[in-house]
C-alpha cells in the first residue's frame, strides 16, 4: 500500500525544504519528497502541524527472547519500539541463552522475521556465555549479521583478554560497546554511592566503578585502534574522559539514557525500584554534565537501555529489586517534554541524538529522510500531552521510571519499511 504523507513539518530530509512538505511512500521505498505531491489512490495521513522525523534508532534495547519471554519477547518489544516512534533497535545479546554464536544469532533472526514490527539489528557477545573468560568468534559472528559485540549486563574483567578483543573486533570491523563497570568496586551496592545513599540507608555503588572501567576500556581500544562505544554514561568523570580521549582523536563514541538526563538519585527517597538501574541514577552535578555533554557533543547519542523486568522482579524491596527500566515508549516524549518544550533542544539536535547518530554509529542505513531509502518514518504531535500508565504499556512489562508523569509530544504514526506499523487514534487517514 502506498502512503502519502501531507503537509508535516520535515526534521532530517535530505534535501531542504521550508515549512510543510509531503512524503510519498512508495513499495517500502521514500519516494519522493517535496511540496504539493498530488493525492492519488494512496492512503493519505494528515500531518499538518505535526512533526515528521526519520525513524528513531535505539541502540540499547533488551527485548529478552529467547529465554526471559516472561520479561518481554521480539514481538511486544518491537510493539513497544514502534509506539514509541523507534523504527530499529539493536538488541542487546544478554539473553539466556547468550547471543554468543553464529546458531544463536540465527535463531534469534528467525523469531525477527516471524514477529518484530520494527527492524532488529543484533549485538553479539564478547565472551562465550557473557562469562568473561573466552572470547567468542568475532568473525563468524559479523558474518551472520552481528553490527557490535557487547557483554552487556556485565564489563570483561580481564585486561588482557579484552585487548584481545579490541584487536580482533577493529580486524573483523566490528564496535565494540562497553558497559562500564568494575564489580570489585560496585560489589552489592544498589545505587549511587553518596549523601543520598547515607540518608536512604542503601547500599551505594562508587562512581569510580564506571569511570575507572572507561578509563581501562578508551586506553585498551586506543591501543587497538579500534572503534569503542561507551553504553549508559551517567556521571561526570567518564563525560571528562571520553571528552578527552574524543580530543586525541581517537574513534570513541558514547550514549547516555533519557532517565540519566532528567532524574537524579533524589528520586530514590520513596524507595521506588522503577528508579533503580545499572549504572544508578547520580546528583544533579552529573545530570548537569551530561546535558553539557550531549549539548557538547561528547555524548553522540541517547538511547533507551530498555530493561524489561516483571512485576514479581520489580515491585519488591529496593534491595532485591531488579537492576533496570523500561524505556522504549517514553523516550522521545520524555525528552520532548524536558527539553524541546523548554527551549533547551531543537527537533534537529533531537532526530540527531535518536537517530542520526546511533545510525551512524552502528554503520547502518537509517537515520535520514530521503527518497530511495527504507521508509521509516515518525510523525509526532508536539503539542498533545498524554499520562504514562501502566496499562497503555505495548511492553509486556510496567517498570518505568515515568509512570505516571504527563508527558508532552505523542507519537501518532509509525511507519516501518513502507508500512504503518504503529497508530494512534488521534491522527486522520484517509483511504
Ligand atoms: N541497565 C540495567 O539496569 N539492566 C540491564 C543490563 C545493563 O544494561 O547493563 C538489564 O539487562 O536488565
Ligand atoms: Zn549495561
Ligand atoms: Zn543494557
Amino acid at each position: 500500500m502506498d502512503i502519502l504523507i501531507k503537509n508535516g513539518h520535515l526534521i532530517g530530509a535530505a534535501t531542504v525544504v521550508d515549512g510543510a512538505a509531503d512524503i510519498l511512500v512508495k513499495d517500502g521505498v521514500i519516494a519522493e519528497i517535496g511540496k504539493g505531491i498530488p493525492e492519488g489512490t494512496q492512503k493519505v495521513i494528515d500531518a499538518s502541524g505535526k512533526i515528521v522525523l526519520p525513524g528513531l534508532v535505539d541502540m540499547h534495547v533488551h527485548l529478552r527472547e529467547p529465554g526471559r519471554e516472561d520479561k518481554e519477547t521480539v514481538a511486544t518489544g518491537t510493539k513497544a519500539a514502534v509506539k514509541g516512534g523507534v523504527t530499529s533497535v539493536l538488541a542487546m545479546p544478554n539473553t539466556t541463552p547468550a547471543m554468543d554464536s553464529p546458531e544463536r544469532l540465527r535463531m534469534l533472526q528467525e523469531i525477527v522475521r516471524k514477529t518484530a514490527s520494527s527492524h532488529v539489528f543484533a549485538a553479539a557477545a564478547i565472551t562465550k556465555g557473557r562469562a568473561g573468560t573466552e572470547l567468542t568468534d568475532f568473525a563468524a559472528l559479523k558474518a551472520e549479521g552481528a553490527v557490535a559485540v557487547t557483554d552487556d549486563g556485565s564489563s570483561v574483567d580481564d585486561d588482557g583478554l579484552m585487548e584481545e578483543a579490541f584487536r580482533l573486533a577493529k580486524k573483523c570491523g566490528l564496535l565494540v560497546i562497553c558497559h562500564c563497570e568494575d564489580k570489585r568496586l560496585s560489589q552489592k551496592g544498589v545505587m549511587s554511592l553518596g549523601l543520598m545513599s547515607t540518608e536512604l540507608g542503601l547500599r551505594g555503588i562508587p562512581k569510580e566503578a564506571e569511570y575507572r572501567r572507561v578509563e581501562r576500556d578508551l586506553r585498551l581500544a586506543a591501543g587497538a585502534g579500534c572503534p569503542v562505544h561507551i553504553a549508559h554514561v551517567s556521571c561526570r568523570e567518564s563525560v571528562d574522559l571520553i571528552a578527552a580521549a574524543k580530543k586525541r582523536g581517537e574513534p570513541v563514541t558514547a550514549e547516555t539514557a533519557p532517565h540519566y538526563l532528567i532524574f537524579t538519585d533524589e528520586a530514590l527517597e520513596t524507595y521506588d525500584p522503577n528508579f533503580k538501574m545499572n549504572p544508578p541514577l547520580r546528583t544533579k552535578a552529573d545530570r548537569d554534565a551530561l546535558r553539557q555533554a550531549v549539548r557538547d557533543g561528547v555524548i553522540d547519542a541517547v538511547a533507551s537501555d530498555h530493561a524489561p523486568h516483571t512485576e514479581s522482579e520489580k515491585d519488591i524491596e529496593f534491595d532485591h529489586a531488579e537492576f533496570g527500566v523500561t524505556g522504549l515508549e517514553t523516550e522521545c516524549a520524555s525528552l520532548v517534554s524536558e527539553f524541546i518544550a523548554s527551549d533547551q533542544m531543537t527537533w534537529m539536535e533531537l532526530a540527531r541524538l535518536l537517530s542520526s547518530a546511533p545510525a551512524k554509529i552502528l554503520g547502518i542505513d537509517k537515520g535520514r529522510l530521503e527518497a530511495g531509502r527504507c521508509a521509516d518514518i515518525v510523525i509526532i504531535d508536539p503539542a498533545r500531552e498524554w499520562v504514562v500508565t501502566k496499562a497503555a504499556f505495548a511492553s509486556k512489562s510496567n517498570n518505568s521510571s515515568f509512570l505516571g508523569r504527563r508527558l508532552k509530544g505523542a507519537v501518532e504514526c509509525t511507519i516501518c519499511a513502507g508500512k504503518i506499523a504503529y497508530t494512534s487514534k488521534n491522527i486522520s487517514h484517509k483511504g
